[in-house]
Parts: C-alpha cells; sequence; structure tokens
C-alpha cells in the first residue's frame, strides 16, 4: 500500500502572495505543512553534521549524559519516559503514567540547547556546527517562515491595524530585541525497540498525542526514520510521510512545519494546534519489505528485528515571554465566533503557558 500524504509541500524559493496565501490555508487546514529544504537558508551539510552529533551525544554512557539531566528551565538531557505528553491520560496516577513505557510518555532521549547562550560542555568542539545551524533556524522560523508569512498574509487579506503592529505583527514579536524566549533545538533519539512476537502486547507509542507549546515548530526528519502521525479533524490518525512526493530527490527531506499553542491563542483557532505523536512504524516499513513506501529505508537506520532507531531534530520557536497571548486585532480573527476565545482570566503570556506545559509534562510543580 502507497502511504500518501495530505500535507502540502510548500517550496518557499521565491515566496509571492500566493505562496503566503497557500501557508496561511494549510495552516488554518492542517496545521502542519512542508516546507522544502532547497528553499531554505540552511546547508544540509548542517543537518547532516547535526544528526552526526545527535548519533555521538546519545551513544554515551548515561553517567554521562546524567550530568546535564534537564531542569525546569528546559535545558539539558531527558532520558526516556522522562516526559509526559499526552494530558487526556492526566488523571492517572502520577507514578503509573510517568518513568513507565506507555502511550503518554515519550520514549526518545532527548537534549535541548540554549541557542546563541550557553551551550552544555558535551559539546563545545561542535560549537561551530551549531551555532550557524541554530541561528539560521531561529531566523527562518521567525521571520522568513511561519511568523513572517503569516504577516504577509494578513496583510492581503484583512490588514492588521498599523497601531497594533501592522505588517510585523507576529515577527516583531519573535524578535531577539523584544526579550528572551523559550526557543529551544531539541535533538531527539528513539532508540530501537525489539518486538515481541505477540504484537498486542507492545505499546506503539513512542511520542504521546500533544501539541507543541510555542507558535511554530521546524521539524528535520531523516530518510528511512517515519514515525509521526497527524490527527485529522475526524480524529483518525494519519502518517506524515519523511519524503512525500516530488521530494524524494531532495538534499534532505522537507522540513515539517506546524502550528503550536501560541499562534493557536493568537488567531483564537484560526490557526491549529493539531495534535500530533510519534509511533512504532507499520512492520512493512521497519522491516523495509515495502518498496512502494518513501520510508523503505536507506540503510542507515538501524534495523533489528523490532523497530528502527529514530533521530529527528525540532526547533521550538516561541515569542518574547512577556508576549500576552490574546487575540490578534484584525477582521479575520475578531469575525470568528471564539471556537478558542479565552475570557480575560484565562489569558496568560507566551512564558506562562509554557511554564504550565512543563510543569506538567516533568512535574516540576510537585517537585520543587
Ligand atoms: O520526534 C518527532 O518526530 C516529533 C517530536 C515531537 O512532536 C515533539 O518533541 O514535540
Ligand atoms: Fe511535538
Amino acid at each position: 500500500m502507497q502511504v500518501t500524504t495530505h500535507l502540502p509541500v510548500i517550496d518557499l524559493s521565491s515566496p509571492t502572495d500566493s505562496t503566503s496565501n497557500d501557508l496561511l490555508h494549510a495552516a488554518r487546514e492542517f496545521g502542519f505543512l512542508y516546507v522544502r529544504f532547497k528553499a531554505l537558508p540552511i546547508d544540509a551539510e548542517d543537518v547532516d553534521s547535526l544528526f552526526d552529533l545527535s548519533r555521538t551525544f546519545f551513544a554515551a554512557p548515561v553517567a554521562e549524559k546524567e550530568k546535564y539531566k534537564i531542569g525546569p528551565e528546559d535545558r539539558g538531557w531527558s532520558a526516556p519516559y522522562d516526559e509526559a505528553l499526552d494530558e487526556a491520560l492526566e488523571n492517572e496516577p502520577r507514578l503509573q503514567y510517568r518513568r513507565v513505557q506507555g502511550s503518554s510518555t515519550t520514549a526518545a532521549s532527548s537534549v535541548n540547547f540554549v541557542l546563541a547562550k550557553r551551550l552544555p560542555r558535551f559539546v563545545p568542539t561542535q560549537k561551530p556546527r551549531i551555532m550557524p545551524f541554530a541561528a539560521r533556524t531561529s531566523r527562518c522560523s521567525a521571520k522568513g517562515l511561519l511568523p513572517g508569512l503569516i504577516d504577509a498574509a494578513m496583510a492581503n487579506s484583512k490588514q492588521i491595524p498599523f497601531e497594533a503592529g501592522g505588517k510585523h505583527f507576529f515577527s516583531s514579536r519573535h524578535a531577539q530585541a523584544n526579550g528572551a524566549t523559550g526557543s529551544v533545538l531539541r535533538l531527539l533519539y528513539y532508540p530501537s525497540q525489539s518486538l515481541p512476537t505477540d504484537k498486542t502486547s507492545v505499546e506503539p507509542i513512542r511520542c504521546g498525542a500533544h501539541t507543541d507549546f510555542g507558535s511554530v515548530t521546524l521539524l528535520f526528519q531523516r530518510p528511512g526514520q517515519p514515525g509521526l502521525e497527524v490527527i485529522s479533524p475526524k480524529g483518525d490518525w494519519l502518517p506524515v510521510m519523511v519524503s512525500p512526493p516530488g521530494t524524494e530527490n531532495d538534499a534532505i527531506p522537507p522540513i515539517v512545519v506546524n502550528i503550536g499553542d501560541m499562534l493557536q491563542f493568537w488567531t483564537k483557532g484560526v490557526l491549529r494546534s493539531t495534535k500530533h505523536r510519534v509511533v512504532i512504524p507499520p512492520t512493512k516499513l521497519v522491516n523495509g519489505t515495502s518498496t512502494t513506501s518513501d520510508d523503505a529505508g536507506d540503510g542507515k537506520s538501524k534495523h533489528t528485528s523490532g523497530t528502527p532507531d529514530r533521530y529527528s531534530v525540532a526547533y521550538f520557536c516561541h515569542p518574547a515571554a512577556d508576549t500576552l497571548l490574546v487575540g490578534v486585532p484584525s477582521r479575520l480573527i475578531e469575525e470568528q465566533k471564539g471556537k478558542e476565545h479565552q475570557n480575560e482570566a484565562e489569558i496568560v503570556t507566551a512564558g506562562e503557558h509554557l511554564r504550565r506545559k512543563l510543569d506538567k509534562a516533568y512535574g516540576w510543580a510537585k517537585k520543587t
């Protein structure tokens, strides 16, 4: 069976008004889209080096990684099952749903970097490789990508008044000059898991269903390492191919870009922060028996009798921490019937929203 994708692939080589409208449409319909790499000022070699670095880091002994254990400031290493993302399961007793393999928790080991600031000591020699990548990713996600293009699209249709920020409403709130943000570059590693013959006893979820906390996420994936799924409006889980049709020969797979909670709040739900998860990919992909899938394997990922390893890199883009997540003063937004309308008591800043989500995911509030 051919795995097809329902998400649009948008080429940003030379964006026009119609590109920003396409992007706005995708953000409204799906909350997810692909952006072709060749359009972005990021080198394929930088992406490859970052994945090399990721492999080196995660291969280090646990005792070494423990030295950089993640804390409430959201920087550092998380062990598999440290993070619980599926809030639908939050009523389960804490100890049953944290640190236990299960659908709410993340089976990935991950490490978060502070951009342009303190890099963990385990990568001092990698600084020249990471920093340009992080800086470029940060620039293109905040300016060239969604916030900037959404500004352009909003300006095309229903202009945000000049005094309220005009056509720079979103991008200016992501400018570094406007203060600290929760933006973070995260390397993720889902180790290979062996599959018992009785498949019904296997929990197929590698990362529990969740929405992303920030404004925009950029996700880099590797050929032969599928598993990401997004939920459809009807509630079905749909696979997100690594290399959708037409991109198979690109230097690296297109970047998956998705809307996070903050853009959903800002737009009263006009833009969708869509639930997604990572699953153990179907057996036909794991065993490489499929010849029709884009993800039939490149020989790079480890195919054991179980699941392949999966490495991914996510850049979570956030606006300045003190940004109020209130509806954008645009007719497009104000005409909304308030589907995702927040009442005054619920209005939070970007920093507060991130704090609440992290405290839940890691149980920080209980620990401190
Ligand atoms: O590893 C992935 O592909 C997705 C991870 C993810 O959704 C997240 O960390 O928010
Ligand atoms: Fe996510």
